[in-house]
């Protein structure tokens, strides 16, 4: 499947009573990156985990095209679309390069050897090296550093040769030569991407299009110059800042100044 859309039609999720998103309606554009905003508590991750399938909505549906996700069967899903989770489990007995096979399972025959599965092992080095963990391939996965798992679990991502790549705050745990290197690949991939990012200036930077979510509810969506405006980071955010042009690259600069009071 080339990059498809993502259509996010009327979605709303309630946890334990609270309502978390209420009716989110938005499009990502195939192929481009869209950034997705807004404070600690406001729905992201709830909204990634409804469009990759792992939460169904009580109202409205998530389509990849005109696909439904919640009707396609896991299998079908994972083949379709990548989650690269916030914080992945780190007990796992197992090598890089193993971990990063996992992302082959849904193109296996059912409980069916790595046989099964001829394009495999390239696209496991492929992922590897596309994630710049090649290096690591041997290595305990146990043993790893935060931001280390965190371009293997991209690298777990590739490998399943997703249309649709979904990130949940994927630049937490790395350095700021990997934060940038890291987006400009994710950008390079040329799929249909989420991530949910709180560093504005990388969104400002590496997102085509920014969501912005407050309390369950979509409060802005467009192009980055549109939506990230000195207004809209102050009411949700509390933050003053300032937006200009940047002054040696095509993207706006965006600069704290400090805490609405
Ligand atoms: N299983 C759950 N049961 C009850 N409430 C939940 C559950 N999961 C999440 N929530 C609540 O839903 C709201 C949204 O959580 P979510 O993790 O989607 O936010 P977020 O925007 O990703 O936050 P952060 O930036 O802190 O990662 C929060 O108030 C959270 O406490």
């Amino acid at each position: 499947m080339t990059a498809p859309s993502i259509v996010v039609d009327g979605v709303g999720v309630t946890l334990g009573g609270a309502v978390v998103l209420d009716a989110v309606s938005l499009t990502c554009r195939p192929g481009r990156v869209t950034g997705l905003l807004g404070p600690n508590g406001s729905g992201k991750t709830t909204l990634l985990h409804t469009v990759a399938g792992l939460r169904r909505p009580a109202t409205g549906r998530v389509l990849l095209d005109d696909q439904d996700v919640h009707v396609l069967r896991a299998r079908e899903r994972a083949r379709l679309l990548a989650l690269v989770e916030q914080d992945a489990s780190t007990s796992l007995d197992l090598r890089v390069r193993q971990v990063v096979d996992l992302g082959r399972i849904a193109h296996r025959v059912r409980f069916g050897p790595p046989q099964s599965d001829p394009g495999g092992i390239d696209a496991v080095e492929r992922a590897l090296a596309t994630a710049r963990v090649d290096h690591l391939a041997d290595r305990p996965w146990h043993a790893l550093s935060g931001g280390e798992r965190q371009r293997v679990h991209l690298a777990r991502a590739l490998a399943q040769e997703p249309s649709v790549l979904l990130l949940d705050e994927p630049t937490n745990h790395l350095d700021l030569g990997h934060q940038l290197d890291f987006l400009e690949r994710v950008r390079g991939l040329g799929l249909t991407t989420v991530a949910a990012l709180h560093d504005l200036e990388l969104a400002a930077a590496y997102c085509d299009d920014l969501v912005v979510l407050d309390r369950g509810r979509l409060v802005a969506h467009g192009p980055v110059a549109e939506v990230l405006t000195p207004a809209l980071v102050a009411e949700v955010y509390g933050v003053r800042v300032t937006v200009e042009p940047h002054p040696t690259q095509p993207r706006p600069h965006v600069r704290w100044e400090g805490v609405v009071r």
